[in-house]
């Protein structure tokens, strides 16, 4: 299962781009500034979610472009019993350029059915400091990661942070809130929050199985464990909310729930942090956490990875084991770089595409 071709119109610096007949690797290549990075987003956004830059959809609309911009992709050798193509589009109108719109097989669809077909993942140059920075970045990653595998995880999510906001509203009132709405909303809080952190720790221990079934070397290998920010279970979770009103009352916002989560990372083989790591050790541990994820994701569903800019800064040696384990994964692979050389050893496997000033050719 792959896409097999992909369009964009008005989308970023691209007016009208077509790719035709994509290979389970696929290299994207081309100057500074070209238009490479902007495929890797418009794929993404095959996904639920706000894709890969997390950009307003009115930012994605090519400048001085009428009508919003759509991408589309059709999706070969799935199991649907029928030889056609599965076709997945996303767009956006002029008369509501807020709204991003998804079309499965020409139906209209709620973004949530994307991820019924294909799981993304991504590895890009701004989530190089994911394990120093904000723990809300973490959090927002595992999320990531896990609704690429169950797309019911986005639902949780966006409900509890719904019944979260609405809880804090009401606690930062100078009114005595109503029991019995708060009652509702914690309810509310209690379902969702620990659906969603079933979900993560679910997540990170299929990681971990993924993580140690490959090879130690050269990656280093990660150990994630999960970090829960609240008690565990509907119980649990309910019970603390309900009892800690006051104390939450007195902070302005609520201090149980997964909200607080945390994913920790190790390099497992010397215990130490992946924040005290080199710089070149955490790109190699998020690599590792990237590829084990993609590798997961495409058990049962089209699987993409999208590495933007991750071969370049590889040693020959890393390179090669890049190559090779993306190879054994099952992932439809697409990778950017200004120049074809890093890729020598893939080159005649991989279709190469030159992106160049917003319009891309087949090699
Ligand atoms: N809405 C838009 N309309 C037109 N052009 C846009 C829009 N948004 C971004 N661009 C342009 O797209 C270009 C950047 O494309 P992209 O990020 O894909 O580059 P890249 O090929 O990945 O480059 P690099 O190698 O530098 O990362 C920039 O010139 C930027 O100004």
């Amino acid at each position: 299962m792959a896409l097999d071709r992909i369009s964009l119109r008005d989308f970023r610096n691209h007016a009208q781009s077509t790719l035709e007949g994509a290979a389970r690797m696929n290299l994207i290549v081309g100057a500074n500034g070209a238009g490479k990075t902007n495929v890797l987003e418009a794929l993404s956004l095959l996904s639920p979610g706000r894709g890969m830059r997390r950009a307003a959809l009115t930012d994605m609309v090519r400048s001085g472009a009428g009508d919003g911009f759509a991408v589309g992709a059709s999706l070969v050798g799935a199991d649907t019993g029928a030889d056609d193509p599965v076709r997945l589009g996303t767009y956006t109108q002029g008369a509501q350029p807020g709204r991003r719109r998804v079309r499965v097989n020409g139906a209209e669809s709620a973004a949530v059915a994307l991820g019924e077909w294909l799981a993304i993942g991504w590895l890009t140059p701004a989530m190089d400091g994911l394990f120093t920075g904000a723990a809300q970045d973490r959090r927002r990653y595992l999320d990531r990661l896990a609704l690429a595998i169950d797309p019911i995880h986005a639902r949780h999510a966006g409900r509890y942070e719904t019944a979260l906001r609405e809880r804090n509203r009401l606690l930062s009132d100078d009114r005595e809130p109503d029991p019995r709405w708060l009652d509702a909303i914690e309810a509310q809080l209690a379902e969702h929050g620990t659906a969603l952190s079933e979900g993560r720790a679910r997540l990170v221990d299929a990681l971990m199985a993924e993580i140690v079934a490959q090879p130690e070397a050269p990656f280093p290998r990660p150990a994630l464990s999960y970090a829960a920010g609240g008690p565990l279970g509907y119980e649990g979770l309910s019970q603390a909310l309900h009892d800690h009103r006051r104390r939450d009352r007195a902070a302005q916002r609520t201090l149980d729930g997964p909200h607080r989560d945390d994913l920790e990372v190790l390099y497992a083989a010397k215990r130490v942090p992946a924040a005290r790591c080199s710089t070149g050790e955490q790109k190699a541990l998020l690599l590792a956490i990237t590829i084990a994820h993609a590798a997961l994701a495409a058990k049962g569903r089209a699987s993409l990875l999208l590495l933007d800019e991750v071969a370049a800064h590889l040693d020959p040696a890393r390179r090669e084991a890049l190559f090779e384990r993306l190879r054994a994964g099952g992932a439809q692979v697409w990778i950017t770089g200004t120049e074809l050389a890093p890729f020598e050893a893939i080159a005649d496997e991989a279709a190469v595409w030159a992106v160049a000033e917003g319009s891309v050719e087949r090699r």
